[in-house]
């Protein structure tokens, strides 16, 4: 008998399954409005032209395949850790940031998550906010950690529960690990404001919790890399020391190619040191050391400073393209007389739109208008175009009156 005859057979996944479900349907004007990656106005991927430039430049140097060093390519992440950070930073200018590239965001969440269930001093619990990304829980878990949750999202309001997220964080047992999205909450484009996240700061700190940062969309919720970047900037500035999950899946366009960066910040230099010690000794046995071509791509970007400024240009292009559809899709159910309050759909920030819609709803619009999306109710704004706003308008006007 096969070693694997009683191995189950397990659920697609929730996000990257609807678009398996898009592609079966064969209705000539379906939407795809399910996995987070951006599309033009043609509802095409999109390769942002600096990422082009920058390829073309990397080809050119002819550079040797040799492997990077297990925490990858260096002029990338100490790019990275710029943007993230910024220039001025202290952490920065005093060296006291580990660093390590990632196979992209989901690989920094579980070197991070690995790195707390093997070094952390406090409960082996990290807290996620409900809803959270769906693949967090699974990323955590699999890390070897127990995973809680604490309340972020007001359904009534369609808005962030503040009150019942700051009784939460301040119920913590001491010293708990929190994860935070820095900006663009997936899935409720619901983020805190400055005037809020000064208080979430207040509450970690006074809790003197572990802050451990999701940022997959720098630039990408605003358009403004430092603005997106608030958050985290204050945690550092109130003397916290976060870890930091970055993405360039989104920001960049570089989905495929798995760029991304984890990064802790240590109390000091030597501190910093022996952490990277042991992220090294982590990642070895795991792939060893990450591809190289998504990371030199980036680095040419962050380190050129006319591709970085073009580069800027494209991401604040991609948010406002995101920004004007919201606009339109929430304008179109008014005109058909909806009688619904959809200002959560432009209030709300980043790829995702949280519609409020409810699972039978969801299935309703994929299988009477053949519009998809994740049982949830989140919608990837960055499927929407001018050219299919209209009939995304009428079928959810059609479902929800
Ligand atoms: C908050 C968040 N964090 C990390 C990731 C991982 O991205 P990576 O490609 O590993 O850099 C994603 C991806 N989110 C979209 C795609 C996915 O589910 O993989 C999504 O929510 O649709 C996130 O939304």
């Amino acid at each position: 008998v096969s070693a694997w005859s009683n191995v189950p057979q397990g659920p697609p996944d929730a996000i990257l399954g609807i678009t398996e479900a898009f592609k079966a349907d064969s209705h000539p004007q379906k939407i795809n409005l399910g996995v987070g990656a951006y599309r033009d106005d043609q509802g095409k991927p999109y390769v942002l032209p600096s990422v082009k430039e920058a390829e073309k430049k990397v080809v050119d140097s002819n550079l040797d395949k040799e492997y990077a060093g297990i925490t990858g390519v260096p002029a990338f992440t100490k790019a990275a850790l710029e943007l993230a950070y910024g220039a001025d930073s202290a952490p920065l200018k005093e060296g006291r940031i580990a660093v390590t590239q990632t196979i992209s965001g989901t690989g920094a969440l579980r070197i991070g998550g690995a790195f707390l269930e093997r070094h952390y001093p406090g409960a082996k619990t990290i807290y996620i906010p409900t809803p959270s990304w769906a693949n967090h829980n699974a990323v955590f878990k699999d890390s070897g950690l127990k995973v809680e949750k604490y309340r972020y999202y007001n359904k009534d309001t369609i808005g962030l529960d503040f009150d019942g997220l700051i009784e939460d964080i301040k119920s913590f047992p001491k010293g708990s690990i929190v994860l935070l999205h820095a900006c663009a909450h997936n899935p409720t484009g619901v983020d805190p404001t400055e005037e809020q996240w000064i208080k979430i700061a207040e509450a970690v700190k006074e809790g003197e919790h572990y802050p451990f940062f999701d940022m997959a969309y720098q630039g990408f919720a605003s358009g403004d890399t430092n603005k997106d970047a608030f958050a985290l900037r204050h945690f550092i500035k109130e003397g916290l020391l976060p870890s930091l999950c970055q993405s360039f899946a989104k920001n960049m366009g570089l989905y495929g190619e798995r760029v991304g960066a984890f990064s802790i910040v240590c109390e000091s230099a030597e501190e910093k040191a022996r952490v990277d010690s042991q992220i090294k000794i982590l990642v070895r046995p795991l792939y060893s050391n990450p591809p190289v071509h998504g990371a030199r791509i980036a680095s040419t970007i962050l380190n050129d400073p006319a591709l970085n400024k073009q580069w800027l240009g494209e991401v604040k292009g991609m948010a406002d393209r995101i920004i004007t559809m919201r606009a339109l899709l929430k304008s179109n159910l008014e005109k058909l007389g909806s009688k619904h309050d959809w200002s959560h759909i432009t209030s709300q920030i980043g790829m995702f739109a949280y519609t409020g819609l409810k699972p039978e709803q969801m299935d309703a619009l994929a299988k009477e208008h053949s519009v998809y999306a994740t049982k949830d109710g989140r919608i990837s704004v960055a499927g929407i175009t001018s050219g299919n706003v209209e009939r995304l308008a009428e079928s959810i006007y059609k479902i929800t009156g």
